[in-house]
């Protein structure tokens, strides 16, 4: 038996699972020519693909953010005046990227600058994500009125901010033409669907930076697909290319030096090296035009701001008692990443290679220290690191028809998945998946097995003997049954599938288990053997826990 690899590609919460993922596999191949794919389905855009518009201008948008401080709110000035950030300095210093929770009204916008202002000792790069949610509305936006709430959010922010509106203006009637052509269309290809989203980053970033310039804190607005992100065309999911960070340091790099100014960059875009149309990274890309950035310019530090208290243990949203991890190696991030968790999958490819530290912090509790993720850490003391769920997969149990340990059965499945061009780590619609079992079918019975969830432990896997008798010993006494296990090689991964109606409780009972008791055999021998499969079974163990009070 062999275990091949766990592949995560993925983004965090599931209305943003746009791409489904065919994620694990397991393999039984030298005796009895069976395989295991799991494969991760989420809710596919509502628009179908087609074309409408033939190519993007690679010309630059109308507006840009002027640097003068002629027109600076008196008031707010000398507030700022206080902390001249970046005045002393002669070069960038760091990277701060805010996602949509931190920028998603007026008062976070300044709350933003505040927090970007107290760093007094440094000259940073900014990169912001749209808005709140814009990036959703955006891509569910089906009539011209629909529009209204996107226009109603950045003008109302424009207003409360006190910049001018026409700062955004420009964009929202070009937003208007789009939905008017891809209405008449009736089809919306992966390239539009890019240029729609693209201005959330670019309306968001222009308020910010004029906000900026409006406070006294001199800043430049800078569209990513202007000054050097070159990516490829896969459009909802290019790879930024190597020529990136030349082109990207050379441009901030000189406009810095000839004429200081906050660069407020967008995040999550790029322009494609054949189409020159606008491309985007995947969803949460930001994170990777951050440190993207960060290695570009060579910084000593990537900030990456969010609306949690760093990585935690678990998604809170499962359990919210789930804590900070303070220190995260690039593999473990990446490989938290991958499962779908906080970051975005590719982020931590620049910061390793230029091994510069990730900090995730909190912009709505700034003192809250954050998760520090590092090359390496030490790796003594640690167990368990965090637990990651992804909902929603199913599993594809293949077993041979032909003769067993068959010679290049393997290899036969896999050309199946690359004529249809899927790997396992790669984008499979469920569409996809029905023709991966038709060509299957020709060769192996394949069961379909839906509704799983993959349960990802990552932590220290010199200690995955231990890490898996706890586990299963929680899962275990919670009457649960583990339908695939795998190990990722990174070392960093071991994945656990079981039924999707489970899976909300086995992330509870293994944090439980995990980083709040010292000793499983507590949910064990509390509970009489009728009463262990009850759900929530651990957190009703707890003395004192508030669930258990609200029992
Ligand atoms: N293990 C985890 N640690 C922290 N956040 C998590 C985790 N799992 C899921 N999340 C969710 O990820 C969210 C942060 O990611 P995201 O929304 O993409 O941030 P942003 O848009 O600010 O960049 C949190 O609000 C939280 O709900
Ligand atoms: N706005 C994009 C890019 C991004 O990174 O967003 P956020 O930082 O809010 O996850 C998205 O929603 O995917």
């Amino acid at each position: 038996m062999m275990a091949a690899s766990s592949q995560f590609s993925g983004v965090k919460t599931p209305q943003y699972h746009s791409f489904p993922k065919i994620t694990s596999l397991q393999c039984h191949s030298a005796f009895s020519n069976w395989l295991h794919f799991a494969s991760f389905h989420s809710p596919s855009y509502t628009k179908s693909s087609g074309i409408l518009i033939q190519r993007h201008s690679c010309k630059s948008r109308v507006f840009k953010v002027s640097c003068e401080e002629g027109s600076v709110d008196v008031i707010e000035r000398k507030r700022i005046e206080k902390s001249r950030l970046g005045e002393a300095k002669n070069e960038l210093t760091c990277v701060m990227k805010f996602g949509g929770s931190s920028v998603a009204s007026a008062d976070r916008m300044r709350e933003v600058a505040d927090l970007i202002l107290s760093f007094t000792g440094e000259s940073p790069v900014i990169v912001l994500s749209a808005m709140g949610k814009t990036t959703n509305m955006l891509l569910l936006v089906d009539t011209i009125e629909e529009l209204f709430f996107i226009e109603e959010l950045h003008h109302r922010t424009a207003d409360e901010l006190g910049v001018d509106r026409l700062i955004v203006d420009g964009h929202l009637e070009e937003l208007q033409q789009l939905l008017k052509g891809i209405a008449m269309m009736k089809e919306l290809t992966l390239r539009t669907r890019d240029y729609l989203v693209s201005f959330g980053e670019c309306m968001s970033t222009r308020i910010f930076a004029a906000y900026l310039n409006k406070i006294g804190v001199k800043a430049r607005q800078y569209d990513a697909f202007e000054i050097g992100f070159i990516t490829t065309d896969d459009f909802t999911n290019a790879d930024i290319l190597e020529a990136t960070y030349a082109a990207v340091a050379k441009r901030l790099n000189d406009d810095w030096n000839s004429d200081p100014a906050i660069p407020v960059v967008t995040g999550f875009l790029g322009k494609g090296l054949r189409s020159c149309a606008i491309t985007t990274l995947g969803r949460g890309g930001s994170d990777l035009t951050a440190t993207t950035i960060g290695k570009a310019l060579g910084f000593r530090e990537i900030q990456v701001w969010k609306d949690v208290d760093g990585v935690l243990t678990c998604d809170p949203n499962i359990y919210p008692r789930a804590e900070p991890v303070p220190y995260l190696t690039f593999d473990e991030a990446a490989e938290l990443a991958y499962c779908g968790c906080v970051l975005h999958p590719q982020s931590m490819r620049p910061a390793r290679e230029g091994d510069i530290p990730v900090r995730v912090k909190n912009s709505y509790n700034p003192k809250a220290p954050g998760t520090l993720i590092t090359s390496s850490r030490d790796m003594s003391k640690a167990g368990l690191t965090s637990i990651v769920l992804k909902r929603n997969v199913t599993m594809l149990d293949i077993v041979s028809t032909r003769m067993l340990g068959q010679f290049g059965f393997l290899a036969k499945v896999f050309s199946i998945f690359e004529d249809l061009g899927i790997s396992v780590d790669v984008v499979a619609t469920s569409e996809e998946l029905d023709h991966v079992v038709e060509e299957l079918e020709r060769i192996a019975v394949v069961n379909l097995l839906r509704h799983r969830s993959i349960i990802s432990l990552i932590g220290n896997v010199k200690r995955s003997s231990f890490i898996l008798e706890k586990a299963f010993h929680v899962l275990r006494i919670n009457g649960v049954n583990v339908q695939m296990i795998s190990q990722g090689a990174s070392k960093v991964n071991i994945s656990l599938v079981v039924n999707d109606n489970e899976a909300d409780q086995c992330v509870r009972a293994l944090h439980l288990a995990f980083f709040e008791r010292a000793d499983t055999s507590m949910c064990s021998t509390l509970y009489p053997a009728e009463e262990l499969t009850r759900p929530l079974l651990c957190l009703e163990t707890r003395q004192n826990s508030p669930e258990r009070a609200a029992h």
